[in-house]
């Protein structure tokens, strides 16, 4: 049975005369990946950051494990289990892909940065680190300085970086955006991979990726969400077809 994990409920988000996020409410659940969609300007990225706690709403509540954190701020958020992925590069060029990641880990437990830290607590980090790498398929190149790896790598290590921190719920934002076929692919088997164990939000252009993924989508124009429901029902949807995928009523 696939559990609730976080919710948008009836959010809104308004700069000045814009209303760039309009009511909208949406659920993630363990084990699903719930795909956002739209044209550019949707609101896309605006709703993530509602729910990440980079931005307050005007209006509504954004619930994480039936609690209210609505207000929260993300720092706050990733150590009750949200972890987010961003559309720009996020990564230390200069540290390795282990470093990031061991960064990444520590940022959890904000102990581990005193000087009294006990072994225990690196071991864990470290033990964190790992397992992210691992999952994002990038421990073969833990010792390579991050801006030596490809671009998709990069957009994998983003991923692991969010993984180390444990989280419950992964808010992605374009992970494919900028791929060639065979990266997309290999991030398509890693979004799989971790619908295992997590609730996802996917932001995504790539269709392809998108109706191949998601368990779920969510239709976003103009701030609104004007379809939801399984890839089947929104592919076959007569306003989405006219209003996004631009074709004729
Ligand atoms: N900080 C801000 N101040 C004012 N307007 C903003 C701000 N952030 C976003 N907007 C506006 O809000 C609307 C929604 O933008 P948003 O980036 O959320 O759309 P999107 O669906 O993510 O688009 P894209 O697919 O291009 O990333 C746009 O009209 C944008 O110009």
């Amino acid at each position: 049975m696939s559990e609730l994990m976080m919710s948008a409920r009836q959010l809104s988000k308004r700069f000045g005369g814009l209303l760039a996020v309009n009511d909208v409410s949406l659920d993630l659940w363990r084990n699903r990946i719930h795909a956002v969609i739209g044209p550019n300007g949707a609101g896309k990225s605006t709703l993530t950051a509602l729910l990440s706690g980079d931005l307050e709403p005007t209006s509504g509540e954004v619930v994480l494990e039936s609690r209210n954190v609505t207000g929260w701020s993300p720092n706050r958020l990733a150590r009750h289990g949200l972890g987010r992925s961003f559309q720009k590069t996020n990564i230390f060029p200069v540290f390795t892909v282990w470093e990031n990641a061991r960064l990444a880990a520590q940022s959890r437990d904000p102990h581990t940065w005193h000087w009294f830290t006990g072994a225990t607590s690196l071991k864990a980090v470290n033990e964190r680190a790992t397992r992210a790498l691992e999952l994002a398929g990038l421990l073969h190149r833990r010792d390579v300085q991050a801006d030596a790896i490809s671009h998709g790598e990069q957009r994998q290590l983003e991923i692991a970086m969010a993984l180390a921190t444990n989280p419950k719920v992964l808010l992605l934002d374009e992970p494919l955006a900028g791929m060639g076929v065979t990266e997309a692919e290999k991030m398509v088997s890693l979004l799989t991979r971790l619908k295992k164990d997590h609730a996802l939000l996917l932001i995504e252009h790539d269709m392809d990726a998108v109706f191949a993924l998601a368990d779920q989508l969510t239709v976003m124009v103009n701030g609104k969400v004007i379809a939801s429901g399984s890839a089947a029902e929104i592919r076959n949807h007569a306003d989405v077809r006219a209003a996004y995928l631009g074709e004729e009523q």
